[in-house]
């Protein structure tokens, strides 16, 4: 088996008269964390969906752990882990009979060896015994990803597993995903957090249903083509509405006390500020936020439906 272990090519799904997913490509290495990134509808659930083999795409082909996507969608499921942005838990029972509920519903073997391990390697095991309803956002998200490896998945599929957690618990989270990727796991994870993206591997941009933009965090950025400027002084952060709008520039965005303007081309951008001479301009990278944003503005909108 080649060493992708998600390989899909032209995946296609329509709602309606809308298509929500529109000719998607994604290759992802085995060990490898990917993340998914894209506003809002743009289709990261839909393909997650896809993958794991819980809807059948219009269009397009691939192969999942060397499975293929169309006709192997059984076998894909039992060996995918998914973590839904709404998983289901029981309030009123315990982590561990939570976990042993869930190793039960999906006729595990060695399901006291599995709790046990994942309580262990979750980091769950002093609080086994915790009510699910009484454990704060991020103890809640722990155990949500304990049930989600609890079948030892070789493919991880993650949909915005840490939405209205803290920063701390976001980051213990991570820990855990880093430490699951470095036993092997292949982990594929939708999120609106920069921070995260910043965490992965390599990234994935999808708007309107259409990858914009693949690679590792650095490729993104260089393959923008955009160039920034952060201007510091006083009053910077009040320019933006009187630069953005301006010949070459992009966007411009007050960062603290500071402001950020990007745009394709140095030169222009330069001359864009020169007037404004009480602030020091200084090249800068763009950031990922800047450059999903110039994504999403450039990408066309697919909310039309077509009849
Ligand atoms: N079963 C369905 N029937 C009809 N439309 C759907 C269905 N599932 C998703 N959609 C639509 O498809 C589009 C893509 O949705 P999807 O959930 O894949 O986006 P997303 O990128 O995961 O969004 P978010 O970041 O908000 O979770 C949305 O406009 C959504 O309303």
């Amino acid at each position: 088996m080649s060493d992708l272990v998600i390989d899909v090519r032209g995946l296609t799904k329509r709602f309606g008269g809308r298509t929500v997913v529109d000719d998607v490509n994604l290759q992802v290495a085995r060990g490898s964390i990917c993340g998914f990134l894209g506003p809002n509808g743009s289709g990261k659930t839909t393909t997650l969906r896809m993958i794991c083999g819980l809807l059948i795409p219009d269009a397009g082909e691939g192969e999942v752990l060397g499975l293929d996507l169309r006709k192997r969608r059984g076998a894909i499921k039992g060996r995918v882990g998914y973590m839904t942005q709404k998983f289901g838990l029981f309030s009123d029972l315990t982590i561990a009979e939570n976990l042993e509920f869930f190793a039960r519903v999906h006729g595990l073997d060695r399901r006291r060896e599995r709790v046990a391990e994942a309580l262990e390697g979750l980091g769950l095991a002093t609080r086994s015994d915790q009510l699910a309803g009484k454990l704060s956002g991020g103890w809640k998200q722990r155990l949500a990803l304990a049930a989600a490896v609890l079948h030892e998945p070789e493919i991880l599929l993650l949909d915005e597993p840490t939405a209205g957690v803290d920063p701390q618990a976001r980051r213990e989270f991570w820990d855990q995903i880093h430490e699951l990727a470095q036993g092997g796991m292949t982990v594929l994870v939708s999120t609106h957090y920069m921070d995260e993206a910043e965490r992965c591997h390599e990234i994935a941009y999808i708007a309107y249903g259409r990858m914009l933009a693949r690679g590792t965090i650095g490729e993104v950025i260089a393959g923008s083509g955009l160039q920034a400027l952060l201007g510091e002084g006083p009053g910077a952060d009040r320019l933006a509405t009187r630069i953005e709008g301006r010949p070459g520039v992009a966007m411009a965005a007050p960062f603290g006390t500071a402001i950020h303007v990007c745009g394709p081309d140095l030169s222009a951008l330069r001359a864009a500020v020169a007037e404004f001479d009480g602030v020091t301009w200084r090249e800068a990278r763009p950031s990922l936020e800047d450059v999903f944003i110039h994504l999403m503005r450039g990408a066309e909108d697919n909310s039309v439906v077509v009849a």
